[in-house]
């Protein structure tokens, strides 16, 4: 359905039956509300030099020219002095230059024509900026590729959909579900509907988010394990990066002249009942990357996602050619391995990260390495890095079964294959264990989310745009945030307990992980250790000591983070997304009586001046859930939509039949045995049994643990891989 542009930014119409509709982007040359775009129409006052009309007071319209555009974009060229892309080809920190570029760009248009936010949003982006200097600018990438029907997908996504061909791609804008919400319309961070500054995201968090440590009742670590594993599967904001050192600025122990233009530290109140003890006031915190949209519009600062969008596993392979390559070890469509610990009969390790070995994990010393996999946040904590560890093992183990069933195939088809399966396997998962648990019965057939469990599907709709919203990015899907215990704690491979460390000692310090038998404990422990609940309380381990440094005892906030990065970004707040979801905004605080336990209300009454100022994310993780699920409505509603776009947008999705990259009936049959029970069974050392779905907790009668060898617990049968020359594979070319 089309969208009605004239809309303003507190009218955002809900769908009928409460599911709200994709944001369609605008398609050049037609009317939206008020605006008028002008490609190849003469208008009154500049004849052919009018990139829009804006319409005034009393019935007239003025024009922006195009000469306005390139003289703004000029000007902002000169002042701001950024250097231009150094190679061939656009890394994120160039983009981000042409990005920054365009929001001067469109802050001056803003300026001078005197648009308000509505004008901003849905005006500027209809300017044709290829009729405009900012053309000669505007990267290859971003403009229409030609795209080929393969078998397997190209590592940066480009191509998913033919039509759009950057949609889900990397180094693509997040989408938007409502629009922007800068308090200049262009980029400034979200202030208070009263118009007075918001209060800080560490004073949210302080007050609202503190350490209760309740449980969940039914779920265990597998799942915000899962769960994070594939977020580093879907996002990765960009940061801004200091261009010489390639390396995030640091604010706090600068003078504000001083700082680089992307600081935007979190105030640490005098009182804040933790920090003041060590005198705290300032916690770093750099505002994204800015991004660009296709031919490089105007309008409002986007933001980008430097990974594809799509489930398509690039946590193991990466989303570039180049860092894929890095990976492999171009023998029988292997992955590279360290064999470290074979002589005591244990499987492979990640390789060591050689390249940039500090990036991304803290050293205890020269001679120790973290580990490479194909997402560069591999090395965060031990749940992530174990995950990573049986992905890797799982696709070498499918390698070397399809290398010695089809020993005709060479290196590259094995890989290739062998991906492919893989990124099913993640999307099999995902649908078939993780989201049932987080969002429920109902919210998944609502949003059309439930597996089939037979056949073929044509569940692609080329119209679906699968790019990751910014409200999923910065908020929603941060709820998970709210699952992580204070302690990770390992059990023995026959389940009993065998110890526990402390999360913050265990962040950026994979190290465990090459003692003998300590991945084991870990991969026995994610599966007896209960989780949080998704509730608004947070461990400490996040809200007072992540990433603690040396000898301190404090470090950051990762609440804060959350809430800093949802103003960053523009996300609107709380009320506004109730809106888009179909549920009634709260003009008085007694309209969310119900919708927050009573204390919770009553804190956020303290905190907030009203209720149209509730960052999305403390309100989310903090709404009582809906039945059955873990989330409630609006964040339910959020995932639940972007959830569907990840089905339903993606051509590759391993379900669809039809395509060159359709398993085969019987292939997709095998897909959907799988578990996770399973692939932990076949890449642990030692582990001899586990209950059937293991994000839940063991029950005998509902999920009974049973030993890896039953045939509860079916292993993918890759014989209906075996190929017999089949004119559909032969015909394709490897990707890449
Ligand atoms: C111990 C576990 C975890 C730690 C230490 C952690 C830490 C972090 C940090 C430091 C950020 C960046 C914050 C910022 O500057 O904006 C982040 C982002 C994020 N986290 Fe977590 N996280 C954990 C678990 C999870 C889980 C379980 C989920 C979801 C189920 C999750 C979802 C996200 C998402 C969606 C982002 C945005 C990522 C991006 O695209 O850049 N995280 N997390």
């Amino acid at each position: 359905q089309p969208q009605r542009y004239s809309q303003t930014l507190w009218n955002v119409p809900a769908h009928p039956n409460g599911i709200p509709h994709q944001l369609h982007r605008p398609s050049p040359g037609k009317q939206f509300g008020p605006f008028q775009q002008t490609r190849n129409h003469m208008t009154r006052q500049d004849g052919d030099n009018c990139a829009m009309n804006i319409p005034g007071r009393n019935g007239r319209t003025s024009c922006v020219t195009y000469e306005s555009v390139n003289v703004a974009f000029n000007s902002a060229k000169q002042r701001m002095n950024l250097a231009g892309p150094k190679g061939r080809t656009m890394t994120d920190i160039d983009v981000d230059h042409l990005g920054q570029l365009l929001v001067e760009t469109s802050r001056s248009l803003a300026r001078e024509y005197n648009l308000n936010a509505d004008a901003i949003h849905n005006a500027l982006p209809l300017i044709d900026t290829q009729r405009t200097v900012i053309d000669g600018f505007c990267p290859a990438y971003l403009k229409r590729p030609k795209c080929t029907i393969k078998r397997y997908r190209e590592y940066n996504g480009m191509c998913n959909n033919l039509d759009h061909p950057h949609w889900g791609a990397t180094l693509s804008s997040y989408r938007r579900l409502l629009p922007a919400d800068y308090a200049d319309g262009i980029s400034e961070p979200r202030i208070s509907a009263t118009g007075k500054e918001l209060p800080t995201a560490r004073y949210v968090s302080a007050i609202n988010h503190r350490d209760y440590g309740f449980h969940d009742h039914a779920v265990t670590v597998y799942l915000p394990a899962w769960g994070q594993l594939i977020d580093h599967d879907m996002t990765l904001g960009a940061e801004s990066k200091e261009p010489e050192t390639d390396a995030e600025p640091k604010c706090c122990d600068k003078s504000p002249e001083q700082r680089h233009p992307a600081c935007w530290p979190i105030e640490i109140p005098h009182d804040d009942p933790f920090y003041s003890n060590f005198g705290r006031r300032c916690m770093e915190f750099v505002r994204s990357a800015t991004g660009l949209s296709e031919n490089c519009k105007l309008g409002p600062r986007n933001t980008m996602n430097i990974i594809t969008s799509t489930l398509d596993a690039n946590f193991i392979y990466g989303s570039s050619k180049e860092t894929a390559d890095k990976l492999r070890r171009f023998q029988g469509g292997l992955l590279k391995s360290n064999s470290a610990n074979h002589h005591l009969g244990l499987k492979d390790l990640l390789p060591p990260k050689l390249e940039s070995p500090d990036a991304g994990c803290v050293r205890p010393n020269k001679d120790s390495y973290c580990f490479l996999a194909g997402d560069s946040r591999a090395n965060q904590q031990v749940m992530l890095i174990a995950l990573h560890t049986i992905m890797m093992r799982e696709h070498n183990r499918i390698a070397v079964e399809l290398g010695y069933i089809n020993p005709h195939w060479n290196d590259e088809r094995i890989y290739q294959e062998t991906r492919h399966i893989m990124a099913a396997i993640v999307q099999h998962i995902t649908y078939n264990e993780f989201l049932p648990m987080v969002l429920g019965k109902d919210i998944m057939n609502r949003y059309g989310l439930l597996l089939s469990k037979q056949g073929m599907g044509s569940f692609y709709d080329p119209t679906v745009d699968p790019t990751i919203p910014v409200s999923f990015f910065a908020a929603a899907y941060r709820f998970g945030h709210s699952l992580i215990p204070s302690t990770i704690e390992r059990w023995s491979v026959t389940h009993q307990y065998v110890g526990a460390r402390r999360l913050s000692e265990m962040l950026l310090n994979p190290f465990d992980m090459y003692g003998p038998g300590t991945c084991d404990q870990y991969l026995a422990g994610f599966m007896n250790q209960v989780s949080q609940a998704v509730d608004d309380s947070v461990t400490e381990e996040l809200t007072n000591h992540l990433f603690q440094e040396g000898q301190n005892r404090w470090g950051a906030d990762l609440a804060s983070l959350n809430m800093q990065r949802g103003r960053d970004h523009g996300v609107p707040s709380y009320n506004a997304y109730r809106r888009y979801c179909g549920l009634s905004p709260a003009r008085h605080w007694d309209d969310l009586a119900g919708v927050f336990t009573n204390d919770t209300l009553r804190r956020y009454i303290t905190t907030y001046d009203t209720p149209d100022d509730i960052d999305l994310w403390t309100a989310g993780i903090s709404e009582r859930p809906s039945p059955g699920s873990m989330v409630g409505p609006v964040f339910g509603c959020i995932m639940g939509e972007s959830f569907r776009n990840l089905r339903y947008g993606d051509r590759f999705w391993y379900e669809n039949g039809g395509w060159p990259s359709s398993f085969k009936q019987a292939q997709l049959q095998e897909i959907r045995k799988v578990k996770l029970s399973r692939i932990v069974c076949d890449n642990s050392d030692n582990i001899e049994s586990a209950q059937v779905y293991v994000m839940v907790l063991p029950d005998p009668k509902v999920n009974p643990r049973v030993p890896c060898r039953s045939s509860i617990l079916p292993r993918i049968n890759l014989e209906h891989w075996r190929d017999a020359g089949e004119p559909s594979y032969n015909n394709v070319r490897p990707s890449g």
